[in-house]
C-alpha cells in the first residue's frame, strides 16, 4: 500500500504508530481533519487479519468523523484509533495506560472514546494518563458509555427516512431487520420493540441473538441471511462494507438505515442503491448521537442539552433528503456537500490571524 499517495488522495493531515511492547499495545492512531477543531473519534479494538487493513480501517474510520462531526455542527475534527488485538483476550491495563500517554503527547490534537472492543472502563483507565478522552464514567462527571445514546439518535433517524419512503414516520408493524445485535443495536432494538415494530436479527455472538429473541420477540437468522429477508428497514449495526456488490442484489428493503460505520463499502455502491429507489440514510449522520453525547462533555457534561441535539438527527437526516431531491443527486453525495460546505466555510473564517487562538479544549 502506498500510504503516502493514499493520505494524499483523501487529504489526511496524520497516521501515527504507536507501539510498547510490554503491553502489547499496537495502535494506529489516524488523524484526517482538524480545520473545525481537535479530531475526536474512538478507539477500536479488533482482530485485524492484517496490518494493511488496520491501516485502512483507521485511516476509513478517521475520515467519516471528520464528516461525522462536521454534519452534526460539531467544533471538531475527525480522527480515530484501532489497536490490534482480540478485545476479549489481549486487554489489560498496562496497555490503556501506554496508550493514555501517547493520546497525551499529541497535545490535544486528538481526542478519544469508545467504539467498537472498548468500553467505558478502558477509557477510564486511559483518564489516568491523559484528558484527551471522552465517554468516561458518569462519576467523573462524564457522559459515560456512548451506545445508548447513538441508538437513540439511529432510532430518531430511522424515523426521519420512513417519513421519507412510507410517508409516515410511525415504525408500528414495520419489519426491521437488524444486522449485528452489540451495544447500539441492543439499544435500537429496545425503542423499535417499544414503538411495535417487528425484529429480525442476526449475530456472530449467539449470545447476543438470544438476548433479543428472548426480550423483543425477534425472529433470528443465520448471518448471510440477513439481506435477504422480507423486511421494510435493513439496519446495519455491526462492521462496515455490508453494502456491496454482493449484497446489493439481495435486498429487499425499502430503507437501509443503520449504527454501523461506513456502510458503502464503495461511493458507486451508494449510486447503485439510489437507482434502485432504496432511501439510503448516511451513516455518520444517523449515528451521530454518541459523538454528539461525548462531544458535550468539552463544555462540561449536560445530558440534557446533549439529548437535544441527539433528538434533533431526525431534522438533520430530514436535511440530507431535502438536499438529495434538491440536487437530484444520491443522499450519500448529499451528506457529503453539507458537511463539505461548513468545513469549507470555517476554513476561509479562520484563516484570519490570531495571536493566541480560542479553542474548544480551553474550556475544559
Ligand atoms: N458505540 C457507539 O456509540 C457507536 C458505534 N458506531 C458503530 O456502530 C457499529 C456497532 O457498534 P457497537 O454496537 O458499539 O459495537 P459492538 O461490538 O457492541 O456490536 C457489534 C456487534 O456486531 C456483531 N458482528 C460482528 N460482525 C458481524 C457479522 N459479520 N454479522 C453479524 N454480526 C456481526 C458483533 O458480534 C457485535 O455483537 C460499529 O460499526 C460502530 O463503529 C457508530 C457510532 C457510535
Ligand atoms: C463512539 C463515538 C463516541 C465516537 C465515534 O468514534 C463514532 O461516532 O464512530
Amino acid at each position: 500500500m502506498e500510504i503516502f499517495n493514499y493520505m494524499k488522495e483523501y487529504d489526511y493531515e496524520q497516521l501515527l504508530f504507536c507501539q510498547d511492547e510490554q503491553s502489547g499495545l499496537k495502535a494506529i492512531i489516524a488523524i484526517h481533519d482538524t480545520t473545525l477543531g481537535p479530531a475526536l473519534g474512538g478507539t477500536r479494538m479488533w482482530t485485524y487479519a492484517s496490518e494493511e487493513d488496520a491501516i485502512v480501517d483507521a485511516l476509513r474510520l478517521a475520515k467519516g468523523m471528520t464528516y461525522k462531526n462536521a454534519a452534526a455542527g460539531l467544533n471538531l475534527g475527525g480522527g480515530k484509533t484501532v489497536i490490534i488485538g482480540d478485545p476479549k483476550q489481549d486487554k489489560n491495563e498496562e496497555m490503556f495506560r501506554a496508550f493514555g500517554r501517547f493520546i497525551q503527547g499529541l497535545n490535544g490534537r486528538y481526542i478519544t472514546a469508545e467504539d467498537v472492543g472498548t468500553t467505558v472502563y478502558d477509557m477510564d483507565t486511559i483518564h489516568e494518563e491523559t484528558d484527551y478522552v471522552t465517554g468516561i464514567s458518569p462519576a467523573f462527571g462524564s457522559s459515560g458509555n456512548p451506545s445508548p445514546v447513538t441508538a437513540y439518535g439511529v432510532y430518531r433517524g430511522m424515523k426521519a427516512a420512513a417519513m421519507e419512503a412510507f410517508g409516515s414516520d410511525n415504525l408500528e408493524g414495520k419489519v426491521v431487520a437488524v444486522q449485528g445485535v452489540g451495544n447500539v443495536a441492543y439499544n435500537l432494538c429496545k425503542h423499535l420493540h417499544d414503538e411495535g415494530a417487528q425484529l429480525i436479527v442476526t449475530d456472530i455472538n449467539k449470545e447476543a441473538v438470544n438476548r433479543a429473541v428472548e426480550e423483543f420477540g425477534a425472529k433470528a437468522v443465520d448471518t448471510e441471511d440477513i439481506y435477504s429477508v422480507d423486511c421494510d428497514i435493513y439496519a446495519p449495526c455491526a462492521l462496515g462494507a455490508t453494502i456491496n456488490d454482493d449484497t446489493i442484489p439481495q435486498l429487499k428493503a425499502k430503507v437501509i438505515a443503520g449504527a454501523a460505520n461506513n456502510q458503502l463499502k464503495e461511493t458507486t455502491h451508494g449510486d447503485r442503491i439510489h437507482e434502485m429507489g432504496i432511501v439510503y440514510t448516511p451513516d455518520y449522520v444517523i449515528n451521530s448521537g454518541g459523538v454528539i453525547n461525548v462531544a458535550d462533555e468539552l463544555y462540561g457534561y449536560n445530558r440534557e442539552r446533549a439529548m437535544k441535539r441527539v433528538e434533533a438527527i431526525y431534522d438533520n437526516v430530514s436535511r440530507v433528503f431535502e438536499i438529495a431531491r434538491r440536487d437530484n443527486i444520491p443522499t450519500y453525495k448529499a451528506a457529503d456537500r453539507m458537511a463539505e460546505e461548513r468545513i469549507e466555510k470555517m476554513r476561509k473564517t479562520k484563516s484570519t490571524f490570531l495571536q493566541n487562538g480560542h479553542n474548544i479544549l480551553s474550556r475544559r
